[in-house]
């Protein structure tokens, strides 16, 4: 797979037409809007199977089985970079992440390792139970969160307060003697954001989505739309056994007994920045969303020493940000196979658009300078450095794309703040909620 023949004629790869101009052959394994967007794109054309390919969007399964053996021809694009895992993985992310403050520390100064404190306090298990033990008697009371670390969309996901509440696991893995020969499922247990910034006494966290081309130099695109994904239970710290009230992933909400499709689960980034503005002002929701790229370009920078920097990989991140009561954003975790399935026709088309200009940036059309800050809903946030982004409409994810000058994240008079954030709430619980609320 992979290997294309095909000679280069004039920047196009793939195979003659027969009007004389040439297809792009990509492969798709799996049937989602990706799938959708490849059909539809024009000169492009599925590779039978077997069949040489020049773009592979495949799943990370597929990679697995298969890159070991790849032969990849140059002009060839893949949607993963091998070791994607680094980041992607809840425990390698965090030692990647503890190690570049460190480097930082050393380095630079404490200030500047101090930008890295965007995620909450973890330890993976069983490798670092003393030290997580010794984390929990000193915050005694404090609630924690237990993630298996292969696991998504929530599964095996659990909060504890107490060390008995983890006894049997830890049991299972401490205990073990033979460990080295039994397979041990490891966890992260991580310190619970007690204190997430609440809209309609619901939490929320935010997926916004990191295109990144190229780890050495580092590239990263930002794509202006994202969402923000509502639980569907009032939240609470009486209780900490209900998952409806405290993960706020579509895969465990949509499980809810009362779960209604119809009803909004979800804002655009733009709503939520809307929302923001309008209870505390421009400057705080600048700041925030400052603190936002923050994290992507030091999560990213933590792992450009490890991940393989091939040139025909590219990757679409899929980061999950929780927001606290101070407006601190905090980063849960980068997902290298976010979900491309839609929950309602909003979604699917903004994954369209997402996908889309994503092919727009790899760009096997040949079609771009290369010179290019903005591609649709993309901006050029780092380029071997950051990128001077002030030419452009305020860039931050927040800001929308389609059309780029309906920039609402800078309304300016607070009535018109309001009045825009009750407008583009679509469903009428929803909207007499968010109305009560700012009555
Ligand atoms: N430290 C934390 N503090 C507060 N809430 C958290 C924390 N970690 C996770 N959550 C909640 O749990 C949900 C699931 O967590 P996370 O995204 O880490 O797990 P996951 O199983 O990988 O989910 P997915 O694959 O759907 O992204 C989050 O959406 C968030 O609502």
């Amino acid at each position: 797979g992979g290997v294309n023949q095909e000679v280069h004629l004039g920047g196009f790869y793939g195979v003659n037409r027969k009007d004389g101009g040439k297809c792009l052959r990509y492969m798709c394994n799996t049937a989602n809007i990706v799938l959708d967007v490849l059909q539809q794109r024009p000169g492009w054309v599925e590779a039978k199977e077997n069949e040489e390919w020049d773009l592979n969007w495949c799943d990370l399964a597929w990679m697995k089985d298969n890159l070991d053996f790849l032969y990849m021809e140059e002009h060839v694009r893949i949607n993963h970079f091998q070791n994607q895992y680094e980041l992607c993985r809840k425990n390698l992310m965090v030692k990647n992440l503890k190690r570049h403050r460190k480097t930082l520390e050393k380095e630079f100064s404490r200030v500047e390792a101090s930008k890295c404190d965007f995620f909450p306090c973890t330890f993976v298990l069983p490798s670092e139970y003393h030290l997580f033990l010794e984390e929990f008697k000193r915050t005694l009371g404090s609630t924690w969160i237990m993630k298996p670390v292969r696991k998504s969309q929530g599964k095996g996901i659990f909060l504890f307060r107490k060390l008995k509440d983890i006894m049997e696991f830890k049991k299972e893995v401490i205990s073990d003697e033979e460990k080295d020969t039994v397979q041990v499922e490891n966890f992260v247990a991580q310190c619970y954001i007690e204190n997430p910034y609440l809209i309609n006494g619901r939490k929320f966290d935010l997926r916004v989505y990191v295109l990144v081309t190229s780890f050495v130099p580092l590239k990263a695109w930002l794509y202006r739309e994202g969402f923000a994904r509502f639980s569907n239970t009032p939240y609470s710290l009486s209780t900490i056994d209900d998952k409806y009230m405290h993960l706020t992933n579509v895969s465990i909400q949509k499980t809810a007994p009362d779960y209604d499709p119809e009803s909004v689960r979800k804002w655009t980034i733009q709503q939520l920045r809307r929302y923001l503005t309008a209870k505390h002002g421009r400057e705080s929701v600048r700041r925030l969303f400052e603190e936002i790229d923050n994290i992507f370009v030091f999560s990213l920078q933590s792992v450009q020493k490890v991940i393989i920097n091939d040139k025909q990989s590219f990757e679409l991140y899929g980061y999950d940000i929780l927001l606290d009561r101070d407006l601190k954003p905090w980063l849960l975790e980068v997902n290298s196979s976010p979900s491309y399935m839609a929950s309602c026709r909003e979604d699917y088309q903004m994954k369209f658009r997402l996908l889309e200009d994503t092919l727009n940036v790899v760009d096997m059309e040949r079609r771009l300078t290369g010179k290019e800050k903005r591609v649709g809903g993309f901006d050029l946030m780092w380029n071997g450095g950051p990128v001077n982004r002030d030419d452009l409409i305020p860039a931050t994810c927040g800001t929308p794309s389609f059309p780029a000058n309906t920039h609402l994240g800078c309304v300016n008079d607070r009535e018109t703040q309001l009045h825009q954030l009750l407008k583009p709430v679509t469903t009428k619980r929803v909207r007499d909620n968010l109305h009560e609320k700012d009555q």
